[in-house]
C-alpha cells in the first residue's frame, strides 16, 4: 500500500498514525503534502514520511490519498489535481472533509475518478477511531476493502448511504469533543465537591471509559445498564432526575443536529 495525505493537520496526522502503528503501511511508502518547509521537516523528522510541496507529486506516488484539508480548500486542491488529470488514472482518493459531498468532490474531476467520502475523528491517532464511508460512483469493491483496511487500521468502520454521512458527522466526527467536555465537567463537579483536581480527572476519565466499554463489551441497552447503577430512591437517580431537569439529553440530541447541520452548511458553499 502507498499511500498519500493532502492536507496533515489534527485529523490527517490522525488517520496517518493510526494507519502506521498499525503497520498497514511503511513511513517510507507515504508522501504527505504541507506548504510549509517547517512542517514538512517535522513531519519527515516525527515520522519517517515523506513530506513534499506538491498535492500532485503526493498522488503521483500514492494507491490511496486522504483528502484532509478543510473543506472550503478540497476544491482548491481538485482544481490543482485537474491540472495533471493523468495522475489520478490509478489512484483512490478518500475525503474526510465534513459536508462535501461526493457530486461535489467528483464534478469537477475526470470522468472514472474513484472516489470516497468519509468521517473519521481524532481517537483514531491511537486505533481508537470511529469511522463512515460511503463509496463514489466509480469506486470498485477493491476500493472498499483499501477503504475499510486504512480506517479500520485507526479503530471501527462502518458503510453508510450518502445521506447519512452528516449524520454521522453529528454523532462520532464531531463526538469525541462532547465526550471531552462532559469529562470535565464531570471532573469539575468532583472538585467542586473537594476532590483534588488530578483525581477527580482520572475518576471521571476512567468511569467513560469503563462505561462505555460496558455498552461495547456486553451490548446490552445503555437504559439496562444505567438502571443497573439506579438504586431505587438513592443517589444516582437523584442526579439522572437533575440531569434531566437541565436538559442533557435534548442538549445531547441538539449538539448531534447542530453538527449534522452545520455539516450540511459547509455542503452548499
Ligand atoms: N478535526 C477533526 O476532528 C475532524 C476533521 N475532519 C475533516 O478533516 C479535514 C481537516 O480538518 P483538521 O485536520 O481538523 O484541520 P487542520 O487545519 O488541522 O488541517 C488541515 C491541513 O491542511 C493543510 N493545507 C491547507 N491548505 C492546503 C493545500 N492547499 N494543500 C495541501 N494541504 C493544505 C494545512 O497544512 P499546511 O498549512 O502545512 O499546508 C493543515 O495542516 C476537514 O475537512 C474536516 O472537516 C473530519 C473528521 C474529524
Ligand atoms: O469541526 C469540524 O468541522 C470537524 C468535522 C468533524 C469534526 N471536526
Amino acid at each position: 500500500m502507498k499511500l498519500g495525505l493532502i492536507g496533515c493537520g489534527k485529523m490527517g496526522r490522525a488517520l496517518l498514525e493510526g494507519a502506521l502503528k498499525a503497520g498497514i503501511v511503511k513511513a517510507e511508502d507515504v508522501y504527505v503534502s504541507s506548504r510549509t518547509a517547517e512542517t514538512r521537516q517535522a513531519l519527515s523528522d516525527e515520522l519517517g514520511v515523506n513530506a513534499v510541496e506538491s498535492n500532485v507529486e503526493v498522488v503521483q506516488n500514492s494507491n490511496a490519498v486522504y483528502l484532509c484539508t478543510k473543506p472550503h480548500i478540497i476544491p482548491l486542491v481538485l482544481v490543482e489535481l485537474n491540472e495533471e488529470p493523468e495522475c489520478l488514472n490509478d489512484v483512490l482518493l478518500i475525503s474526510a472533509a465534513a459536508g462535501l459531498t461526493l457530486e461535489t468532490l467528483e464534478s469537477p474531476l475526470p470522468h472514472g475518478t474513484r472516489m470516497v467520502r468519509c468521517m473519521p475523528n481524532t481517537p483514531s491517532l491511537i486505533g481508537k477511531g470511529a469511522a463512515a464511508y460511503t463509496l463514489g460512483t466509480h469506486a470498485n469493491d477493491a476500493d472498499a476493502e483499501t477503504t475499510c483496511k486504512l480506517l479500520g487500521a485507526a479503530g471501527s468502520v462502518i458503510e453508510v448511504p450518502e445521506k447519512l454521512m452528516d449524520a454521522v458527522t453529528g454523532v462520532s466526527g464531531s463526538g469525541p469533543a462532547y465526550v471531552y467536555t462532559f469529562i470535565e465537567a464531570l471532573a469539575d463537579g468532583g472538585v467542586f465537591e473537594g476532590l483534588p483536581r488530578q483525581q477527580a480527572l482520572e475518576l471521571a476519565t476512567q468511569t467513560v471509559l469503563g462505561a462505555a466499554s460496558m455498552v461495547a463489551e456486553t451490548g446490552l441497552h445503555p437504559a439496562i445498564l444505567r438502571d443497573m447503577v439506579c438504586s431505587p430512591g438513592g443517589t444516582t437517580i437523584t442526579a439522572v432526575k437533575a440531569l434531566e431537569d437541565n436538559g442533557f439529553r435534548s442538549a445531547a440530541i441538539n449538539a448531534v443536529s447542530a453538527s449534522a447541520n452545520k455539516a450540511r452548511e459547509l455542503g452548499r458553499k
